[in-house]
């Protein structure tokens, strides 16, 4: 994106909202979220789900927030500041997706993007077992976009991790997450373990103006473990782009090279798993 794209149009700076969780260590959840808004020219306001406490080795202690107030963050911006986009990632709980579901339709939100947040890069649990079927019921039908990647779409259709090894694996499975009714499915091939993955990062987009058609999303494959914040990075910065206007398949090819630029810029910052560079796009 270039400089002159990110500065605000007409008098009025696009607005999108993240619903997710705070990660202390910077790279994912809301960090990640209102960075890439930032960095893309759009005003980010948050509602926080839960707090983490995270770093490069792993998630070492999580408290949900309590649900009122959930209820109220979103209430407080939604009432008065209103937005262009909403993104959603960790909400803990049954009790969070319903509310945030029941909120979104309240306020007919429109550009609300999913992103299915189960597990963290180092296995912890982000959403509690009994809230994946709240999700796909309440949540995905007001979807324009869900996110997953290979655990979390084989999590949401009830399929072994197994069944996703290739890339026509993963289209069937964007195709079956269709069934619970978001408007596009990115299935995200950051985790897939086939040979040509080695080389290359593979993303599917499917739509349900037409589930034969699939768009596949591709970019060399960086050789680093630094790459805590992937996902949400990758949610965040469509939602701004569908903020800003794109279209859905502009908005998807945009975001993949913004966290591919941030991901080859990442910072190796703690013992463990680093970080991304959301500031990359600036330079590179
Ligand atoms: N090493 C890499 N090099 C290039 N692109 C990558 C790499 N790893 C992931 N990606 C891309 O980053 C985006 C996020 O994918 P990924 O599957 O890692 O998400 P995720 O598992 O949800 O992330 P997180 O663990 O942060 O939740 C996708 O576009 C994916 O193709
Ligand atoms: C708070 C939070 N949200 C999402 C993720 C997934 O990367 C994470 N590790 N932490």
């Amino acid at each position: 994106m270039s400089a002159a794209a990110v500065i605000p149009r007409a008098g009025r700076v696009p607005i999108a909202l993240t619903i997710a969780g705070s990660d202390s260590g910077g790279g994912a959840g809301i960090q990640a979220d209102l960075k890439t808004f930032q960095e893309l020219g759009v005003f980010g306001t948050s509602a926080i789900t839960g707090l983490t406490a995270q770093n490069s080795v792993g998630v070492h202690g999580i408290w949900p927030a309590p649900v009122s107030s959930v209820e109220a963050q979103i209430e407080a911006v939604l009432s008065d500041i209103g937005t262009d986009a909403v993104k959603t990632g960790m909400l803990c709980s049954v009790e969070i997706v319903k509310l945030t579901a029941r909120l979104l339709r309240k306020y007919r939100s429109s550009h609300i993007v999913v992103d299915p947040v189960t597990l963290s890069k180092h296995g912890s649990a982000l959403l509690e077992g009994d809230a994946v079927s709240a999700m796909c019921t309440e949540l995905l039908p007001l979807a324009e976009l869900v996110t997953p990647n290979i655990p979390e779409a084989c999590l949401l259709l009830g399929w072994q991790e197994s069944d996703i090894r290739s890339v026509s694996a993963m289209t069937e499975a964007a195709r079956s997450l269709l069934q619970y009714g978001p408007r596009h499915v990115l299935l995200k091939g950051g985790h897939l373990d086939d040979q040509a993955a080695n080389e290359t990062a593979i993303d599917v987009l499917v739509s349900q103006e037409d589930p034969s058609r699939h768009l596949l999303f591709s970019a060399p494959r960086i050789a680093t473990v630094h790459t805590h914040g992937t996902g949400c990075t990758t949610a965040s910065a469509i939602t701004a782009f569908l903020a800003l206007g794109m279209q859905m398949e502009e908005a998807v090819g945009s975001a993949k090279r913004f966290t591919h630029q941030a991901i080859s810029s990442a910072v190796p910052l703690g013992a463990g798993i680093g970080s991304l560079w959301h500031a990359a796009h600036r330079t590179l």
